[in-house]
């Protein structure tokens, strides 16, 4: 136990794809984020893809003008794959904090992390540059204790558990059990080697506690989907508490 609740960043990518079916500008990604921010959240997360279906790049100076505005230590975390754009958009807006993610422009959602092996020196290129520019970097990684040394070695500050299969054992408690036993070793063997742990991707009220319990070195948890489906019930603001009390069960 550490005694400190990982912090909760909102992705509001979810909010954005629903103001995009139309050419209206509702629901309002910076109102939303205000609420989440106002209810405690700690961050907010985007993940501009390519092709602007979710946030926009024109979203981004606006958030990141609300999170700094809010003040409080809040961060705004950018997410995506870096490419040239990708890194023009980080260092035009400054995030706290950049997750680099290997995915295809073609890709639906995340679904992996990077084979470190392969991009290490891409990765470390990449990493020194928005570390340069005083952004935090932090890398999109599946639980292998192997890639884990690389990644290290890349100079990254964190690294963020892609945690989808462990999403995807909602109905299999079997299975859960095994996925939360991969994430476990490779978030103790990520400590050791000095890096910070942050956790993504399908992560929900029902299956927060149990990762955290078993991780609580977890530095941040960036929580879009579920959350946001949530809110339909709860409100964002009852839903961002609600996480907040999930996350902190085991603090
Ligand atoms: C890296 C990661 O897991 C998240 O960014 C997730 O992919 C959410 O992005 P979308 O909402 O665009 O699917
Ligand atoms: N980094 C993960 C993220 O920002 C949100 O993922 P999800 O909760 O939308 O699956």
């Amino acid at each position: 136990m550490t005694g400190h609740a990982p912090t909760l960043s909102v992705n509001v990518n979810a909010i954005a794809m629903l103001r995009n079916r139309r050419d209206l500008p509702w629901p309002d990604v910076a109102r939303f984020a205000r609420i989440a921010l106002e209810a405690g959240a700690a961050g907010i997360t985007v993940h501009p893809r390519p092709d602007q279906r979710h946030v926009r790049f024109s979203d981004l100076p606006v958030l990141a003008r609300l999170v700094a505005e809010h003040g409080q230590g809040a961060e705004f975390n950018i997410e995506g794959y870096p490419s040239e754009d990708f890194l023009e958009l980080a260092l035009a807006n400054l995030p706290h904090q950049a997750t680099l993610v290997p995915d295809d422009p073609a890709q639906s959602t995340s679904d992996h992390g990077w084979d470190f092996a392969r991009h290490e020196v891409f990765l470390t290129r990449t990493a020194a540059r928005l570390k340069a520019a005083g952004i935090r970097v932090s890398l999109f990684a599946d639980p292998s204790p192997v890639a884990l040394d690389i990644a290290a070695r890349t100079g990254a500050d964190r690294v963020e558990f892609y945690t989808g299969p462990y999403g995807a054992t909602h109905s299999d408690p079997a299975a859960r059990e095994r996925e939360l036993d991969t994430l476990g070793k490779g978030g103790d063997r990520a400590v050791e080697l000095g890096l910070g742990v942050n956790v993504g991707h399908d992560l929900t009220l029902e299956n927060l506690p149990a990762l955290v319990a078993r991780m609580p070195y977890v530095a941040e948890a960036s929580i879009g989907h579920a959350l946001t489906a949530d809110a339909l019930e709860l409100g964002m603001a009852g839903a961002v508490r609600a996480y907040r009390e999930a996350l902190a069960g085991a603090a």
